[in-house]
Formats: structure tokens, C-alpha cells, sequence
């Protein structure tokens, strides 16, 4: 009989995969709150039935987005903090060890804001791609530190998440200008900074991110427009430390054209990738809760953090 997992974490894992629940350091957020809740609604009797629910519990969650690698550093954390040789133990520890992550994650987002603002000044105006709370973090700490700046925010189709951007940063008093993705070029040389978040950040330094940054950071590096990337560490790629590649998530051809739409433009293939690869030499800084990097020294912080192994909690061990 497969290992029983929680109607919730069924839920969670279906809420990311829809992107409910979207933006790295949410699903990350929401990830460690699913095993928790698998950890303490659980009914397994023994230590070897408590750890393979929280397997398959991590497993389902892990398989609902590819690209965004807090997902799987929130379940290697959480995996790895369970611990002890009874069922209330591990049951404890896991529980210690999702509150813990859940409380890292918003005091690293506290911590790399405060990095980030130092970046602006009073009267900057910043570019955004899609809706990041790292970035936005930046903004509400120079904002918090009395500087006035002002945003030019892009739609990011095709989910359009720079609405959900544009909302915030009225509400933190930044005053903005919507623009369609194709005005990028046209507004690069009146703003001071592009700010961008991070899905994964790979080992060379490649910034793996929402579709259509790399062409912004290329456009960017053009006008002479500094590119910044707001990330904690979590959204370091483990995996690329020794050789992995980022899988680049498809999503479905009905974001991008209803089926109507698409009949009336004679079936067209669609393709929807959501997210691409701006290589280091386009990134200026990565702004993460340790302080600022040049991505290509970003290595250096993934060695101390991760080491030079990588595991992967949630399969099955080999007896
Ligand atoms: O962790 P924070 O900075 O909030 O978000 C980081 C990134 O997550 C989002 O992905 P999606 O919308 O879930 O596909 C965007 O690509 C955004 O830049």
C-alpha cells in the first residue's frame, strides 16, 4: 500500500502546481507548512511508516513545478531536520524543523532587503520584471529609510504577475508606469536600476528567472543600465554544483491563447515556457540576506552552504 499523504498536502501541491501558490519564496513558504502539517496529522504507527509518508508527502510536492529550486531545498531542509528513533520524535522534529525553515525564510527576506536598499538611492527609479517579494523587499526597506523612488513595471505576460507588482509597490506609496513587455528597450535609459527575482540561481552564476528577463538584462547591459537580482540563498541551485542542469518548466499552451483563440488563428503550435537563463556576464549584483555578489562568485557561497554533495531526501532508499 502506498504511504498515505494529507489531503492538505494534496491540496498545497495542487495550488502550486495551478501557481495559487506562486513566487519561489511562497511555494518555499508553503512546501515546509505541507510537511508540517503531514508531520502532525499523521497516523503511522511506526518510524519507518512516519518517515515514508513524509517521503511521498515531499515527493508530491517536489513534482508540481521544475524550475524553482526553494521548492526542493525547503523539503531537503525539512527531510533532513527529521530526526529520532520514535514516531513522536520525528514527528516533533519535523515540525521543529518546518517552523524553523518558515522562520529563516522571512527573516532572510528581512535581511536581504536591507542589502538591497542600500543599492537605491532617493530618487531612483527601478524596472521590474513579474512580481518578486525579494524585490520588493528591497523597495519597502529604502522606502522605510525615507527615499523616495519611483517604478516602471512590466507586464510580464503571460500570467501578467507585474499587475500583482504594480498593487504592491502602490500600496508601499512607489509611485508606477504599467508598461507592456515590448516598452522595456524604450524605458531602459530613464531608469536607474532593473530589479529582478530569482527562481534558481546555478552555479556558474546564470540567473534563472521569469521568461523574458534574459532579453531585459541583455537590453540592460546595452543602455549601460545596472541589473540586480534579489535573492536569498535558498534559491542557490544546489544541483549545479556538480554538473545539473535547471529543467526550464513548459506551462500550458491555454496561458497564452484560450482554445478559441487559437482555432481562430488556425491552430498554431503555442509555446509557453516560463522562464529563462540570463547568463552572469549580464548581471551586475545578486542580493542576497549574506550581502551582496558578483554572480560569478556566487559558487564560493554555495560551497560553504551546501557543501559539495547533494541529496535528495525524498527517494526511496536503497536496502
Ligand atoms: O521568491 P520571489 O522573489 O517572491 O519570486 C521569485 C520569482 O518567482 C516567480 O515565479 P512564478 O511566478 O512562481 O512562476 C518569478 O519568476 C519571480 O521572479
Amino acid at each position: 500500500m502506498d504511504p498515505h499523504v494529507h489531503p492538505d498536502v494534496h491540496h498545497i501541491a495542487d495550488d502550486i502546481g495551478t501557481m495559487e501558490i506562486r513566487g519561489a519564496a511562497k511555494i518555499a513558504d508553503s512546501a515546509a507548512t505541507a510537511l508540517q502539517i503531514q508531520a502532525r496529522e499523521s497516523d503511522a504507527e511506526t518510524p519507518d511508516a512516519f518517515r515514508a509518508e513524509m517521503r511521498a508527502a515531499a515527493r508530491t510536492l517536489h513534482d508540481t513545478r521544475p524550475t524553482a529550486v526553494s521548492l526542493p531545498n525547503a523539503l531537503r531542509y525539512v527531510l533532513h531536520g527529521m530526526d529520532g528513533v520514535t514516531v513522536e520524535q520525528l514527528r516533533e522534529s519535523s515540525v521543529v524543523a518546518a517552523e524553523r525553515f518558515r522562520e529563516r525564510l522571512d527573516h532572510a527576506q528581512a535581511d536581504l532587503g536591507l542589502v538591497g536598499a542600500n543599492r537605491l538611492k532617493d530618487g531612483d527609479c527601478i524596472m521590474t520584471h513579474c512580481h518578486s517579494t525579494a524585490v520588493l523587499a528591497c523597495v519597502e526597506a529604502a522606502v522605510d529609510q525615507g527615499k523616495e523612488l519611483t517604478a516602471v513595471v512590466k507586464e510580464t505576460r503571460p500570467r501578467n504577475q507585474g499587475h500583482i507588482t504594480a498593487e504592491r509597490l502602490h500600496e508601499l506609496g512607489v509611485p508606477v508606469t504599467l508598461i507592456v513587455d515590448s516598452a522595456a528597450r524604450r524605458y531602459l535609459n530613464e531608469v536607474d536600476h532593473v530589479m529582478v527575482g530569482a527562481d534558481s540561481i546555478a552555479a556558474d552564476g546564470s540567473v534563472i528567472n521569469k521568461i523574458g528577463t534574459s532579453g531585459l538584462a541583455v537590453n540592460a547591459r546595452d543602455r549601460g543600465t545596472p541589473v540586480v537580482v534579489a535573492a536569498q540563498t535558498f534559491k542557490l541551485h544546489p544541483g549545479t554544483l556538480t554538473g545539473h542542469s535547471v529543467d526550464i518548466e513548459m506551462r500550458d499552451e491555454s496561458e497564452v491563447l484560450s482554445a478559441e483563440e487559437k482555432a481562430a488563428l488556425g491552430n498554431p503550435t503555442v509555446a509557453n515556457p516560463a522562464f529563462d537563463v540570463t547568463p552572469p556576464r549580464y548581471v551586475d549584483a545578486i542580493v542576497t540576506e549574506r550581502g551582496q555578489f558578483p554572480p560569478e562568485s556566487i559558487v564560493m557561497l554555495m560551497r560553504e552552504l551546501f557543501g559539495e554533495q547533494t541529496t535528495e531526501p525524498w527517494v526511496e532508499p536503497v536496502v
